[in-house]
């Protein structure tokens, strides 16, 4: 059955006051970057919206469109389309970044001398780089140390962002001024931003949930019932949390939106890429040609070998993610898996936050 909203969506009229127009940057032409970059317009920010690829700048100027990633999106405002990254974050007194992880480095270390001193650098991107594990944070700290950083990550679906549908997200950044900047900049009617000074929490968070969401999506496609759902999520809740306080992060956070408010959203709604990545999968079809198909990022399949690597390198029990790793990488039936995770011996619930000796 299908429910009738009752709270009416807040209009493009609802915005604030369009007086304190502050000068912002978002890199990166794709679905997430196009869908902060409307929130800041509509917010009534001056938005420098860079992409690398001039005919899909001069389409957004021409016609408030991004045609190649939202082309039902009307981008209205302040916002100035450019393909210069150096003009695009001059004098920025934010700059949000919404590039792929495979390519994040290179674009920040080719423009690193272009940073401001002390400007407030925050990563969009919820993947993971190869060498060293580094998180997109990180990257940022080791090529522009002089700039502040910080991370944005939640239940995020830029698809149902840029249709004004609540939407709650959080800032994470030590520096408290960073915080409060991100909260003002990009909160409204529509985006709640929460505040958390656990930076590699909530950015592993946001990178690992990709992995569970592909799981979720074959799940789905296999129809394995309600019951295996919730079970599904609980478990990949656990088992995220399981890895990344082993790597120094808060359980606590997992609590939280940018934990479990991002897994339940990216393991129910075939919105994701990677739930539809398993979906496709689960289906039957490989996993290439799956992925082509969606034509866009789907960080999930990338970050998954590297979680696999890790674990085995820290010693973590993740048996979700060496099931898929099984079946995407080492041709094992999705069957064969599930029978192996459901006979594996049976252990204690909500391990990952008690203390050793009752898991035990
Ligand atoms: N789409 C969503 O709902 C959300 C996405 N994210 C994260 O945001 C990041 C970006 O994802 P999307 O915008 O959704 O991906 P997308 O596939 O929609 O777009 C990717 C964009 O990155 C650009 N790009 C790729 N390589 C580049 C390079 N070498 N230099 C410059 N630009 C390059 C592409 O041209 C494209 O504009 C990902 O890490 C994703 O996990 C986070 C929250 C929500
Ligand atoms: O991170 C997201 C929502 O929070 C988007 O997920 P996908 O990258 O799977 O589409």
């Amino acid at each position: 059955m299908t429910q009738e909203r009752t709270t009416p969506k807040p209009s493009p009229t609802d915005r604030k006051d369009t007086s304190e127009c502050r000068n912002v940057a978002v890199l990166g032409g794709g679905s997430f970057g196009t869908a902060m970059t409307k929130v800041l317009a509509e917010n009534g920010h001056c938005v420098r919206f860079w992409m690398r690829d001039e005919a899909q700048a001069r389409d957004v100027r021409d016609k408030g469109v991004n045609d190649r990633y939202m082309p039902d999106v009307k981008l209205e405002g302040n916002i100035d389309p450019t393909t210069d990254l150096a003009a695009a974050i001059r004098g920025a007194e934010a700059v949000f970044v919404a590039i792929p992880s495979k390519a994040f480095r290179s674009v920040i270390r080719e423009h690193a001398e272009d940073f401001e001193a002390d400007q407030a650098v925050v990563s969009l991107t919820k993947g993971i780089e190869r060498d060293g594990f580094r998180l997109m944070s990180e990257i940022l700290q080791e090529e522009i140390p002089r700039c502040r950083t910080g991370v944005l990550s939640g239940p995020n679906l830029a698809g149902e962002i840029v249709n004004r549908d609540l939407t709650a997200t959080v800032i994470a950044a030590k520096d408290p001024d960073v915080r409060r900047t991100v909260q003002c900049l990009l909160g409204c009617e529509y985006f709640r931003v929460y505040a958390n000074v656990d930076v590699y929490g909530v950015e592993l968070a946001g990178a690992l949930k990709n992995i569970y969401a592909i799981v979720a999506g074959m799940a789905a496609a296999m129809d394995l019932g309600e019951n295996a759902k919730s079970m599904l999520i609980t478990r990949s809740l656990a088992e995220m949390s399981r890895f990344a306080v082993s790597l120094g992060a808060n359980p606590m956070t997992f609590m939280g939106l940018a934990g479990i408010g991002d897994l339940i959203v990216t393991c129910t709604s075939s919105r994701s890429r990677n739930f539809r990545i398993g979906y496709a999968v689960g289906k039957g079809r490989a996993l290439d040609e799956a992925a082509a198909e969606i034509g866009q990022v789907a960080e999930g399949v990338h970050t998954l070998l590297l979680v696999k690597e890790k674990a085995d390198d820290v010693g973590v029990y993740m048996p979700l993610v060496r099931g898929l790793y099984d079946i995407l990488y080492g041709n094992a039936s999705i069957s064969a898996v599930i029978n192996g995770l459901m006979m594996a011996v049976q252990n204690s619930d909500v391990e990952f936050i008690l203390p050793r000796t009752v898991a035990q």
